[in-house]
């Protein structure tokens, strides 16, 4: 069945005809994203969910989002996503982190412009026939310093624009070396060094923790009397209250802002004072974002829900198309090694150790950790994915440590995984063959070949004689058909396991009897995900 995806904000129709031209069903429902009863009730039959700001997918969204596999954000902020709860759930975020930045910057520039030159308030003052020449007196940007405070991918366009401009461009980014503010034209400073320089101050950071009120009560009394402030990031990260009152006062001279504390912002503190230009969250509202932000948002959904390449998600590592292809195999075996172990494993687990060799180390490493985390975890909770596995074993406390080798052996490349408890480490390795085919290649430093089946049977004993004859007589006793039996042992004598894949699972009654010939240390059914 094909995949079905709901648009619930207004994007751009581009989505809507590149969802149906993959092939994928979607429902255009635009205005369905501000009706949180109505998104709640109809959730639970997508797939795929396409946004842009008006959707706030909360907790109880996603807890109605029984189908959801990604939700695509049209645009750069994610925080009308409640992401610990999609990682959560298991479902992929991902965002367009370009397609609106050069629009976004431009609207800054504008923003600039406007509160330089007081162009709205002219604006209606002539609309309304006064003629007032002498009260709009502006401020001219060239040889003046812009401070910009967080200088991403926005604020290089930003920086770029104003260079053009003859502008003195400082930048506040403390994960960014001052080579690299360098190379975007800017000189790296401290915020006090810039709170004290800049003659205007632009902000493009995300709302984090660090960030929310950068610009304080305290640091705007330490800006440039004079001053003026353009916000076309996000609300919170002014205090808007002290701005207004400086603003009075005189101490700041001008403030343009896109984006207020509270959205849509109705009623504002800053709403009516003399040279505040206001626009409503419109810094990524040109067509030309809207186009780009549409139509790769549904391109990478698309792609995700067709192929399972993963690009510009936030809780999970990129897999390209290619690698999606390439990777498969090796994800589903990462998958398999990690579910071997986690259905033999009852106690916590403090450690996860994933060994890569040859061929597997030179893959996506990230994607196949998540793939044996996810394997593991599945044993405990069977709605775990590779996006909620790390989340999981993050919150129990596991610690995950990967080697990468050359190839060392007989095999073009295999992956280990050896899990750490407070009794014991208990390991695995496979490999991927030419078919394609995920193997099991060695259990407890025992050489095996055995191929993964949906249902299989694992046991442990002591090599002696009868055992193969024992497995064989229970399971045809009961009905349960032998696809493919693998044996191995470390010595003559010495500890022995053995894999059954069957057709069916093994019943209990079929477990118990083997249990009670006393002959097996370990009897233990397996179910594996080879679809
Ligand atoms: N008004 C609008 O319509 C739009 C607003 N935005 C907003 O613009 C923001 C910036 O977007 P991008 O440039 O694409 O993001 P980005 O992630 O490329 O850049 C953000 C920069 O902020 C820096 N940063 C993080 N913490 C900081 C801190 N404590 N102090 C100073 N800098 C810090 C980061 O190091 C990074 O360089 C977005 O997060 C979004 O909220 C984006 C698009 C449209
Ligand atoms: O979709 C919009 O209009 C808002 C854009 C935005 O704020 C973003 O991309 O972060």
């Amino acid at each position: 069945m094909a995949p079905k995806v709901l648009v619930s904000d207004k994007l751009s129709e581009t989505a809507v005809q590149i969802f149906r031209d993959r092939g994928i069903d979607v429902d255009f429902m635009p205005d369905v994203g501000k009706d949180k009863e109505k998104l709640a009730e109809i959730i639970g039959q997508y797939d795929g969910l396409a946004i842009r700001s008006a959707t706030k997918v909360t907790e109880t969204i996603l807890a109605n989002a029984h189908k959801l596999k990604v939700i695509g954000r049209a645009g750069i902020g994610t925080d009308n996503i409640d992401k610990p709860a999609a990682s959560k759930k298991g479902v992929i975020v991902m965002n367009t982190p370009f397609g609106n930045m050069v629009t976004t910057a431009e609207h800054a520039i504008a923003m600039m412009f406007a509160v330089a030159r007081q162009i709205p308030d002219a604006n209606a003052s002539t609309h309304a026939g006064k003629w007032e020449k002498s009260k709009f007196m502006g401020s001219e940007l060239t040889n003046k310093t812009l401070g910009i405070i967080g200088i991403g991918n926005i604020g290089s366009v930003v920086a770029d624009r104003a260079r053009g401009l003859k502008m003195k461009v400082i930048a506040y980014d403390p994960t960014l070396s001052a080579e690299k503010i360098a190379e975007k034209g800017a000189e790296k400073v401290e915020l006090d060094d810039l709170l004290a320089r800049a003659d205007f101050i632009t902000l493009h950071t995300p709302l984090l923790e660090a960030t929310r009120n950068i610009l304080s009560r305290d640091a705007l009394a330490r800006t440039k009397k004079g001053v003026r402030i353009v916000n076309c990031a996000r609300g919170g990260l002014v205090d808007e209250e002290a701005l207004a009152e400086l603003l009075k006062s005189g101490h700041v001279a001008g403030a343009a802002f896109d984006v207020f504390s509270v959205e849509p912002a109705t009623d504002n503190v800053l709403f009516n004072l003399p040279n505040v230009v206001c626009t409503p969250h419109l810094g990524a509202a040109t067509t030309e974002a809207q186009e780009n932000v549409a139509l790769q948002v549904a391109e990478q959904m698309s792609n995700y829900l067709l192929t399972g390449a993963v690009e510009n998600a936030l809780n999970m590592p990129s897999v390209t198309a290619e690698e999606a292809k390439v990777m498969g195999p090796w994800i589903k075996l990462a998958d398999h090694l990690g579910a071997f172990i986690g259905q033999l494993t009852d106690e916590p687990i403090k450690a996860i150790n994933i060994l890569y060799d040859g061929e597997a180390s030179t893959m996506n490493l990230e994607a196949l950790n998540c793939a044996v985390v996810s394997g593991i975890m599945k044993a405990t909770n069977p709605d775990v994915n590779m996006v909620s596995a790390p989340v999981m074993a993050k919150e129990r406390g596991v610690q995950i440590s990967t080697t990468s080798q050359d190839q060392s052996g007989a095999f073009e490349g295999y992956i280990k995984v050896t899990v750490v408890t407070d009794k014991r480490e208990r390991s695995i390795a496979g490999t991927v063959f030419s078919d394609d085919k995920p193997r099991f290649i060695q259990i407890k430093g025992i050489n095996i070949d055995a191929e993964v089946g949906a249902h299989m049977l694992y046991t442990t004993n002591k090599d002696v004689p009868g055992i193969i004859g024992t497995l064989g007589q229970t399971m045809g006793e009961n009905g349960v058909n032998i696809a493919n039996f693998t044996l191995g042992r470390n010595k003559a004598g010495g500890d022995a396991i053995a894999l059954l894949y069957v057709d069916a699972p093994v019943p209990d009654p079929v477990l118990a009897k083997l249990k009670d010939t006393g002959l097996f240390q370990q009897v233990q059914p397996l179910e594996f995900d080879v679809a």
